[in-house]
This record gives structure tokens, C-alpha cells and sequence, in this order.
């Protein structure tokens, strides 16, 4: 694991996505919609709460590490890049949740 993993698995995903259902677990995803996708990070954040309430840390890495791909999936599917989301965490650093929060209310 190195720190630029996920943006190689984004271009793994980008790749596959126009690739072979038959070989391709990302093709084959792609090829059931956007529905679909968007229904596997759903299931898979929940299995992380289930994780997180009555797993160990190993069953936790586990299905974080499946969150962390399927939310990727369905980043390349709508065509939002990584690195997008990764200047939106930049933006926010060093904000407060709570001070962002107030000044929402105000
Ligand atoms: N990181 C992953 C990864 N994590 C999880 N999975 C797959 O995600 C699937 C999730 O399992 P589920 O039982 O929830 O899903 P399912 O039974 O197939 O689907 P449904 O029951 O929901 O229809 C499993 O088939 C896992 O193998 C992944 N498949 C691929 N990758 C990466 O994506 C790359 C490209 O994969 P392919 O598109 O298959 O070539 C691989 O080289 C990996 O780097």
C-alpha cells in the first residue's frame, strides 16, 4: 500500500469499466446501471457499521477496504474524479465541523 493506491485503482476502475463483464467484476457492475452500484456502496457502508458495532478490527479493514472500491466505482461511473473529492477534503482542512456547522445555522 503506498499513497497513491486509490488513484491507481481509480484508473484500474476507468479502465474496466468499458471492459468484459464476463472477466471484469467492474464491467460486469457497470453493466447493471447506476442502480446498482450506487445499491452496492449502500450495502457495503452498512457492513462497515456491522463491522464497527460487533466486528474486529480485521472484519472493519475488510469492509472498509470494499467501501473504499465500491465508493470509487461509482465515482468513474458518474465521472467524478478522485481527486476531486480529495481538493474538496483539502478545502475543508482546518475547518472546524462544529464552527461549519454554526455558520450554516446563521
Ligand atoms: N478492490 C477490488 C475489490 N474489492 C472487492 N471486490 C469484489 O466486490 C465483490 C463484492 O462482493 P459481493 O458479494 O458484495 O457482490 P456480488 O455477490 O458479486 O454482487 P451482488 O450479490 O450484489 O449481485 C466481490 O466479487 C469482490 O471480489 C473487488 N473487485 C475488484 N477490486 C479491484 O478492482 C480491480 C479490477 O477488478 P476487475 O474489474 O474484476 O478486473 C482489481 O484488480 C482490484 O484491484
Amino acid at each position: 500500500m503506498t499513497d497513491d493506491t486509490l488513484f491507481r485503482l481509480e484508473a484500474t476502475i476507468a479502465e474496466r469499466l468499458q471492459g468484459d463483464p464476463a472477466a471484469s467484476y467492474v464491467a460486469k457492475l457497470h453493466g447493471k446501471g447506476l442502480g446498482k452500484i450506487a445499491q452496492k456502496v449502500g450495502e457495503e457502508a452498512t457492513e462497515v457499521v456491522i463491522a464497527a458495532l460487533s466486528g474486529d478490527a480485521q472484519e472493519l479493514t475488510g469492509e472498509a477496504a470494499d467501501l473504499l472500491f465500491h465508493l470509487l466505482v461509482l465515482l468513474g461511473e458518474k465521472g467524478v474524479p478522485l481527486s476531486a473529492v480529495l481538493a474538496e477534503l483539502n478545502r475543508r482542512e482546518g475547518t472546524s465541523g462544529i464552527v461549519e456547522k454554526q455558520s450554516r445555522s446563521n
